[in-house]
């Protein structure tokens, strides 16, 4: 993998293959068991294929928990500041070498180079800031009577199971390791079979810093893999990203031997834009809210509510804005949208946007498309959409933004909450009062004033209702990849209760 990351200053689209093995346990890539039920991996670009990935069976996993358990027993015995000394070199490297993997990202997952290198910083920047944290873990220490006394000790987990999503390959690798080795933990981590590619590169540049061997290991596999994973006894936590089904499937399994879990599921996030906005920020934020990753991020500002009276001057400005986002071939440096995971979800995306024609009574959809790279840009302002509609109600994951007209807060505030979700939301205003009353009283995990789709790492990030629960980022995310222990001293003797 060095290798291809070496030659890639001159890749450009439709050139690279990926020929090494991309599981990695014990410190080192594993060549696949049986090299049998090989699955495709493609370019989105381009549709044509990448790679080969080969699901990991039991015999693998189980290599794998093992290789992070015998790791785990090292690495949680080291000191926090020795912990950080790794992270730090690892989140160097990562910077060094940030546009061949941000290149690499491009080519498996089909965003624009832009977006990629922005992934990229953030994914150092998550192990820099979790370095930090690594030597600042300590208990407390409780006086009781006669001298007496209690501590707390702030303890890793064991061995970790990361589960990703394809939509931030390599970041949502490093959301998730950085807390987990921080406190002590080791990891093995399987990513979407979509995107299967950059993982293994960050489990290189983990070992290329001085971690033990096995201390963040990689599977390659769907479902199956996934299951395995969620069911071993010697796993003792499972964060996972992706859709609220499979999260319901994770929560089941992870039940049976009562794992931690942390959930970041889907959303339908509200956007609401009062008439007292500025409107040039309320526009690009609606854009920020709805087209980066073409549109397939998590926390999404879908539903577009805007206040009746600006509705026209609004509608005009994001139709025009949308219709000058530039897509194409995402490794070019102007390019602004590239192209969705696979003509398989395109063909959903295109799928949402069909119903909402035929569902719109006496609406007025835009839609603009553009086929290069196999990706596609549709605005879909439907006026007079009711909420009940598909595209409101249903997560789309592509680029389709549905705009609703409101007349009142109170009206409003009712509207964006009747949702299952709670991943995030957002509201512009100049009113100050009113824009943090619209904070409290939305149901969401996160929400946005004035701006839509900021997530520095120092920042919290999780869902409210289906949406999921557990946070990635800022320091609480410590308490879900570590565990006190209670140790209380006696200085006295023992009460002579049972004889007196
Ligand atoms: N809240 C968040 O932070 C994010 C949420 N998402 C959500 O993820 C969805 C899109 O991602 P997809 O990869 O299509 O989701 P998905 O739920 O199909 O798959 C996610 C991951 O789970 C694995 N998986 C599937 N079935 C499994 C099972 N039975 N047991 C264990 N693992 C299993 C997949 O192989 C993949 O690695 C969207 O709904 C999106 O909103 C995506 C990114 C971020
Ligand atoms: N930059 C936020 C990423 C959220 C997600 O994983 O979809």
């Amino acid at each position: 993998m060095a290798q291809l990351l070496e030659s890639m200053p001159g890749a450009s689209t439709g050139q690279v293959v990926v020929t090494d093995h991309l599981n990695f346990w014990g410190g080192c890539r594993v060549k696949p068991k049986d090299g049998i039920n090989a699955e495709p991996v493609h370019e989105p670009a381009t549709g044509r294929k990448l790679c080969d990935m080969f699901p990991c069976g039991k015999e693998e996993v189980d290599q794998a928990i093992q290789s992070a358990h015998t790791a785990y027993l090292k690495w949680s015995k080291m000191a926090g500041m020795e912990r950080a000394r790794v992270m730090l070199e690892a989140a160097r490297i990562i910077r060094e070498r940030r546009d061949n993997i941000a290149k690499l990202e491009v080519i498996n997952n089909g965003k624009s180079i832009t977006e990629a290198r922005v992934d990229i910083d953030v994914s150092w920047q998550t192990l820099e800031y979790y370095a930090g944290i690594a030597g600042t873990l300590a208990g407390q220490h409780i006086q009781l009577p006669g001298g007496s006394f209690a501590y707390t000790r702030r303890e890793a987990l064991g061995v970790c199971v990361g589960i990703g999503a394809w939509n931030y390959p390599f970041q949502i690798a490093c959301w998730k390791s950085a807390p987990a080795l921080a406190c002590g933990n080791a990891m093995v981590f399987k990513p979407s079979p979509f995107t299967a590619v950059t993982a293994v590169i960050l489990a290189e540049i983990y070992k290329e810093a001085g971690v033990p061997d096995g201390l963040f290991n990689v599977v390659q596999g769907g479902a199956e893999t996934g299951t395995l994973l969620c069911n071993h006894p010697g796993v003792a936590k499972v964060s996972f990203t992706g859709s609220v089904p499979t999260g319901k499937k994770i929560m089941e399994m992870s039940a049976k031997t009562v794992k931690q879990v942390t959930l970041e599921l889907g959303g339908k996030s509200p956007l609401i834009i009062f008439k007292d906005c500025e409107l040039e920020n309320a526009v690009r934020g609606a854009l920020m809210a709805n087209f980066l990753t073409q549109g397939e991020v998590c926390c999404n500002g879908t539903r577009v509510y805007v206040q009746r009276e600006i509705m026209p001057v609004f509608l005009e400005e994001v139709v025009k804005r949308t219709k000058a986002i530039r897509i194409g071939d995402p490794l070019l440096e102007n390019t602004r949208m590239g192209a969705l995971i696979t003509r398989q979800h395109l063909d959903k995306v295109l799928g949402f946007v069909s119903q909402a024609k035929k569902e719109s009574m006496t609406g007025t959809p835009h839609f603009v498309s553009n086929f290069i790279c196999n990706s596609t840009s549709m605005y879909s302002n439907i006026d007079n959409c009711t909420d009940d509609m598909t595209c409101v109600k249903e997560e789309i994951f592509g680029p389709v933004m549905s705009v609703m007209p409101f007349d009142t807060e109170e009206e409003v505030l009712k509207r964006a909450n009747n949702t299952t979700f709670g991943l995030a939301s957002g509201v512009f205003t100049r009113d100050i009062s009113r824009a943090h009353r619209v904070a409290e009283n939305l149901q969401a995990g996160t929400c946005f004033i004035n701006n839509y789709n900021i997530s520095p790492v120092e920042v919290p990030f999780g869902g409210y209702k289906q949406s999921g629960f557990g946070k990635e980022n800022g320091q609480v995310t410590i308490e879900y990849y570590s565990q006190l222990k209670t140790v209380v001293v006696e200085m006295g003797d023992v009460d002579d209760y049972f004889n007196c």
